[in-house]
């Protein structure tokens, strides 16, 4: 268990985490999400003792970090997989950490078994892949066996075989009972992988529950409509009766209409009053990607000239009756989707 209360890092003028207060249960894995510049990268190096807090504290079972006895068997992190000396191979790099840490050199074979470069193990680091540096820094985690895991950005630089890899390692790990506390910019692969999130924003607390709950709290369901493509007309009239009748219509690129604000059954009497046949009704369940362009709206200290989310901003509000985001039987997309590229970053004018 990891538990921070009233966590707070100012460094000068600025405050990366302002105020924090969570806990990370062990039996589940819990994402930590954020925009670039939250704090979560500060917060793990306050949870792993090496950036002291200006105020607020946060311990590892029970103890801050520097306090726990043979700290490296009780906790395992990935922060910054390129941290490698790069002249070693990758089996010296990983005993050396092992000597440091008082834990057996076997276990070196056995995380490097487990990481899958057995193989390579005899390579010096400098010439190792993105993905192989990852499963390599995975590994130096692993290497005490310890009960409480985090990782910052783990599947960075993986291929699809690596990120389904990782989802079922940080799985496993927690239904072994151990703590995993992960953060991610990839939300369709949070979906999959997290049971439980915590959310920040400026160093500050913006939603700690459960995935279900998360997408539940902060989005709107639609409805998908469609008339016939053959008459355009249709599409007019069915827009004007919808909007006379209370909804909001916002057209779709694919020529569907999305609707919001009324029940199903509704749009379909308001369609057949109005004499408009329909080829297309179907309810849309929100994504958490979605559910968390919205939280964070307006939160980012960083944003893209060609902005991906002016999309989202064009909807409408979040309905609190959470639509039926929320219904029971709601299950996470089972398709990741591919996940786009970090665009350039520019700074906001605030
Ligand atoms: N050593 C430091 N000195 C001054 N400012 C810092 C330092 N470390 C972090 N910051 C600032 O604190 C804020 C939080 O940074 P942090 O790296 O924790 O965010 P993050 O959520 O991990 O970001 P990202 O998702 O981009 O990795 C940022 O504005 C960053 O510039």
């Amino acid at each position: 268990m990891i538990e921070a209360v009233g966590l707070t890092k100012r460094y000068g003028d600025k405050t990366a985490v302002d105020d924090l207060s969570f806990q990370v249960r062990p039996g589940m894995v819990t994402g930590f999400l954020g925009p670039n510049g939250s704090g979560k990268s500060t917060t793990m190096r306050m949870v792993l003792g090496l950036d002291t807090p200006t105020s607020g504290h946060v311990t590892v079972n029970g103890h801050p970090y520097r306090r726990l006895p043979n700290a490296p068997r009780h906790v395992g992190a990935l922060l910054d997989a390129k941290a490698v000396h790069g002249g070693r191979d990758a089996y010296r790099h990983l005993l050396s950490i092992a000597q440091l840490s008082g834990i057996p050199a076997h276990r070196v074979d056995d995380v490097l078994r487990l990481v899958g470069l057995s193989e390579v193990a005899g390579r010096r680091t400098k010439g190792f892949s993105l993905g192989m540096g990852q499963r390599l820094g995975i590994a130096a985690a692993l290497l005490g066996d310890p009960q409480v895991l985090l990782f910052d950005e783990p599947v960075n630089g993986l291929d699809p075989e690596g990120i389904l890899w990782v989802r079922n390692l940080m799985k496993s790990l927690a239904a072994e009972g151990r703590t995993v506390f992960v953060s991610s910019h990839l939300m369709s692969e949070m979906a999959l992988t997290a049971d439980h999130l915590i959310v920040i924003a400026r160093g500050r607390l913006l939603a700690d529950m459960s995935v279900r709950e998360f997408i539940a709290a902060n989005s709107a369901g639609f409805a998908r409509v469609r008339v016939p493509d053959t008459d355009p007309a249709q599409r007019e009239k069915l827009t004007s009766a919808l909007t006379t009748a209370g909804a909001q219509v916002l057209p779709e690129q694919d020529g569907a209409l999305r609707v919001t604000g009324m029940p199903l059954p509704r749009i379909s009497d308001v369609a057949h009053e109005a004499q408009v046949r329909l080829w297309e009704l179907s309810p849309h369940h929100a994504s958490l990607e979605e559910a968390y362009m919205r939280l964070t709206q307006g939160m980012v200290d960083y944003r893209s000239t060609a902005d991906p989310q002016v999309g989202m901003r064009s909807g409408p509000a979040p309905d609190p009756a959470g639509g039926w985001a929320g219904e029971p039987g709601w299950s996470p997309p089972q398709q990741p989707v591919p996940a786009a590229a970090r665009p350039t970053l520019t700074e906001d004018a605030r």
